[in-house]
Formats: structure tokens, C-alpha cells, sequence
């Protein structure tokens, strides 16, 4: 948990708390987080050795909606937007926490691959960055498509951008608002591909612009 600046996404810009909960068993090769991979209870620790952590590791800890709520008091956090991610967030029932959030002023942002059906509040802005190679099959990441405010497709090459368009083909007209490109771990030969893309479709362009100033 880590109050930052937004850095994907048609938020970008917005300083926000950050919740990772731990757990994914997706297994992108380019993940940027796998230390979130792994729930082991051999890592189970408290919340202030999870706070104080200076480098990743797969210790995580345990707790309900009204502690994370206390918690963002007691650190002194200042975002009132809260983006729950991971890992993968939707192995979670995100109900309870979201509308708690809701109903004490912040607003709320899902990052999920889509690989789980998403159980958060109406107001909850979902973005989807779709995995295709998931448990859940096609139907799960459909209705994780059709919820979505957003889609964030991650593209190292073509055959990225060409599975995209088949997802949306199979939508119709119920695509998201909002289709951002992202290039994979910030590779140029991947970020002249999606600049060039983007002008094309008129898509939008995510960068992961956290690691291009060196926050968290
Ligand atoms: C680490 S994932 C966690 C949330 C969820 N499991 C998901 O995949 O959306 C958060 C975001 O980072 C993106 N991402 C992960 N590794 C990346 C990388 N190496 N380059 C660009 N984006 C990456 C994912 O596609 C996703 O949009
Ligand atoms: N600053 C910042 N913005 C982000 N947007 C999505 C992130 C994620 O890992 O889900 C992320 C992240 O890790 N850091
Ligand atoms: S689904 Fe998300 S957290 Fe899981 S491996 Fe893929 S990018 Fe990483
Ligand atoms: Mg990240």
C-alpha cells in the first residue's frame, strides 16, 4: 500500500493510494509485479513490516476494509482516489471495500486482467487489461470487457494490437468509452509501434510514465 501519482491510464496525473493485494496466477512473462504472484502464508506478516518494505518481496498482510480505511488516516494519505490492484484484485469479493470508500469521500479504480468476474460498486472505475490466456475463458473476460471503463492492452508487437481487435469485434457496440494502448516495460521498438497505432484508431497512449520519473 503506497500513496503515488497515477501513471496509466486515462487517469494519469492523479495522485492516488494504492492497495496490491497479493496473488495472481495469470503468469504474464513480462509482468512488471510478480512478486505479487505467490499467496503463501509463510509471508504473512503485519501491516507496518509490509509498510516499512525497501525492496519488493512476497510479504503481504491480512486485513479488512475498515483497516485499510484506518490505515490511509493513520499514514496521513492526502489522494482521495484509491486504485486496487495487484496481483489480480478481482480474486477478491471488492464489494465492501468500494462502497465503504465510496460512502467516506474517495473514489475508487480496479486494475484487473479480466481473468475473474469483477465484484465492486456501480461507481468503481474498472480498467482491463485483458489476458487472454486465462482460467476463467472468454465468457469471464467479456463481461470483465463489457463492465470496463477502460480497456489498457498491453502491446510489445503486432500480434498484440491484432488480438485486441479480435476481443473488440466480438463486442460490437458495447466497447468501452476509453481504449489505451501501453507499451510492454517501456521498450521503444513496442512505444513507436503503439504511438503509431494510436494516431491510426484515434486510441489513447498509456505510458508508464511512474517509471519514466522514478516513483513508485
Ligand atoms: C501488474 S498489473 C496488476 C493488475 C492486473 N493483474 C492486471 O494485469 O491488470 C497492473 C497493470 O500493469 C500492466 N503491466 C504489467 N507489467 C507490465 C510491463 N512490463 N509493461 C507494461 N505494462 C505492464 C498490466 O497489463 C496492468 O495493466
Ligand atoms: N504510479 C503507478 N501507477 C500505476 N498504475 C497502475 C499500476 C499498477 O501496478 O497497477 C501502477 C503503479 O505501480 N504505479
Ligand atoms: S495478470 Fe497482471 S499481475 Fe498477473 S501476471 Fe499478468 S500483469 Fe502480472
Ligand atoms: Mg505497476
Amino acid at each position: 500500500m503506497f500513496e503515488t501519482i497515477q501513471g496509466e491510464g486515462v487517469h494519469t496525473g492523479l495522485p492516488s493510494i494504492f492497495v496490491r493485494l497479493q496473488g495472481c496466477p495469470v503468469g504474464c512473462p513480462w509482468c512488471d509485479t510478480k512478486h505479487t504472484w505467490t499467496l503463501d502464508d509463510a509471508f504473512l506478516t503485519s501491516a507496518d513490516a509490509v509498510l516499512a518494505k525497501q525492496q519488493e518481496s512476497e510479504h503481504f498482510f491480512d486485513a479488512d476494509e475498515h483497516a485499510l480505511l484506518s490505515l490511509f488516516i493513520r499514514r496521513g494519505y492526502q489522494a482521495k482516489h484509491v486504485v486496487i490492484t495487484g496481483g489480480e484484485p478481482c480474486m477478491y469479493d471488492l464489494v465492501p471495500f468500494t462502497r465503504l470508500l465510496h460512502n467516506n469521500g474517495y473514489s475508487s479504480q480496479i486494475e484487473t486482467s479480466g481473468t475473474y468476474e469483477i465484484k465492486c460498486d456501480d461507481a468503481t472505475w474498472v480498467t482491463v487489461s485483458p489476458k487472454v490466456d486465462m482460467k476463467g475463458g472468454l465468457p469471464v473476460l467479456d463481461s470483465a470487457l463489457r463492465r470496463a471503463d477502460e480497456i489498457k492492452h498491453p502491446v510489445a508487437m503486432q500480434k498484440h494490437i491484432d488480438e485486441l481487435d479480435q476481443l473488440l469485434h466480438r463486442l460490437g457496440d458495447k466497447k468501452p468509452a476509453h481504449i489505451c494502448l501501453q507499451p510492454i516495460s517501456q521498450q521503444q521498438r513496442a512505444t513507436d509501434l503503439v504511438i503509431k497505432t494510436c494516431i491510426q484508431r484515434n486510441w489513447r497512449l498509456s505510458l508508464q510514465t511512474h517509471k519514466y520519473i522514478g516513483i513508485e
